[in-house]
């Protein structure tokens, strides 16, 4: 533990339906056993985005771990990126989400049981930097343009995806579930009753505008989605690069379906209607403002965004 210096622990007691209270708990009697009371403060989040506040707050740590799922690493990471580049704690992560995408990126898929959580990786963690995504987003209402930024560590995806991901936070309260099952019961809704594509213009590396009919399109740091959907299996977060899929339609839902499906293993991507591509920037125009588009699980709204890649910004824990 001492190698982690000054560790803040920013806990999202909402997590996986109110789990991570409990794991919070539990991280407290841990950490007491290893090092001293001094070494490590905690902090509950008490609303959503609080954890960016918190964290953009936190320069005087060297690490800061978030404790719950992908959207409180989502926040954790948005503030830590208020911080500047050389002041700026590291990152760590203890998985107690429904998703948990990040956590996977990273090789720690094994302590994503919330009763067991296994807190053991943070004492032979050591730290490397991770690429980050930065997002220009653009709205516009009336006659005024607002622009602001958004980062990403794992995931942006607009179409039937996203929609199944900002689907899921309902869809636990409703049925409890959590997990792939969580996002399958979405994904199921999603490729039934709202069955439909997104027409978006693209552009890759700022070459020629390419008007395309997207069911699904999502550009990745880590390779996987919605809780294990490996959507870009080769994707690495320290490449320097965006890993992008998209699928175009039209095509009926009888055959999208099973496509969507077999993304669960990596087995869609040679699938005529799905493309793969990799680039450093990808702008984005919707010709509707209400699409649906998340950031690392979390929903934004915006008619225009443009993603870059900015390779080996933050410092990340990874278990050896
Ligand atoms: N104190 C809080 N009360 C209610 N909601 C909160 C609180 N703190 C954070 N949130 C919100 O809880 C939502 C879910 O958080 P998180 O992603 O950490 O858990 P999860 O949804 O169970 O996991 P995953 O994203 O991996 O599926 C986020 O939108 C976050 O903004």
């Amino acid at each position: 533990m001492d190698a982690l210096g000054r560790v803040l622990i920013v806990v999202n007691p909402a997590a996986q339906s109110g789990a991570a209270a409990g794991a919070a708990e539990r991280l407290k009697r841990f950490l007491t056993m290893y090092c001293h009371r001094e070494a490590f403060d905690i902090a509950q989040t008490e609303r959503p985005r609080h954890a960016t506040e918190i964290a953009a707050g936190a320069a005087g740590y060297d690490t800061v771990i978030a404790l719950g799922g992908d959207g409180v690493v989502h926040e954790v990471a948005c503030g830590l990126m208020r911080i500047e580049k050389g002041r700026r704690p590291t990152l760590g992560v203890i998985p107690v989400g429904s998703g948990n995408d990040f956590a996977r990126t990273l090789g720690l898929t094994d302590v994503t049981d919330v009763s067991g959580t296994d807190f053991s990786p943070l004492l032979t963690s050591s730290a490397a930097p991770i690429d980050v995504l930065e997002i220009t987003c653009r709205s516009h209402t009336g006659g005024t343009t607002r622009t602001w930024t958004e980062y990403a560590v794992q995931t942006i995806s607009f179409g039937l995806d996203a929609a199944i991901a900002i689907d899921t936070h309902a869809m636990r309260k409703i049925t409890g579930l959590t997990g792939a099952p969580l996002y399958l019961a979405s994904g199921l809704k999603a490729f039934g009753r709202d069955y439909r594509d997104f027409p978006a213009h693209v552009r890759f590396d700022g070459g020629a505008e390419k008007r395309v009919r997207a069911i699904i399109f999502a550009i990745q740091n880590g390779p996987t989605y919605g809780s294990g959907f490996r959507i870009c299996p080769q994707a690495d977060p320290c490449d320097g690069l965006l890993d992008v899929c998209y699928a175009t339609g039209p095509v009926p839902r009888a055959v999208a379906l099973p496509v969507f499906l077999s993304a669960k293993n990596g087995g869609h991507t040679h699938n005529p209607h799905v493309h793969l591509q990799r680039a450093k920037r990808v702008d984005l125009v919707f010709p509707s403002p209400t699409y649906p588009i998340q950031l690392d699980g979390e929903q934004v709204g915006a008619a225009e965004m443009s993603i870059e890649v900015l390779p080996s910004t933050l410092s990340v824990l990874w278990p050896r």
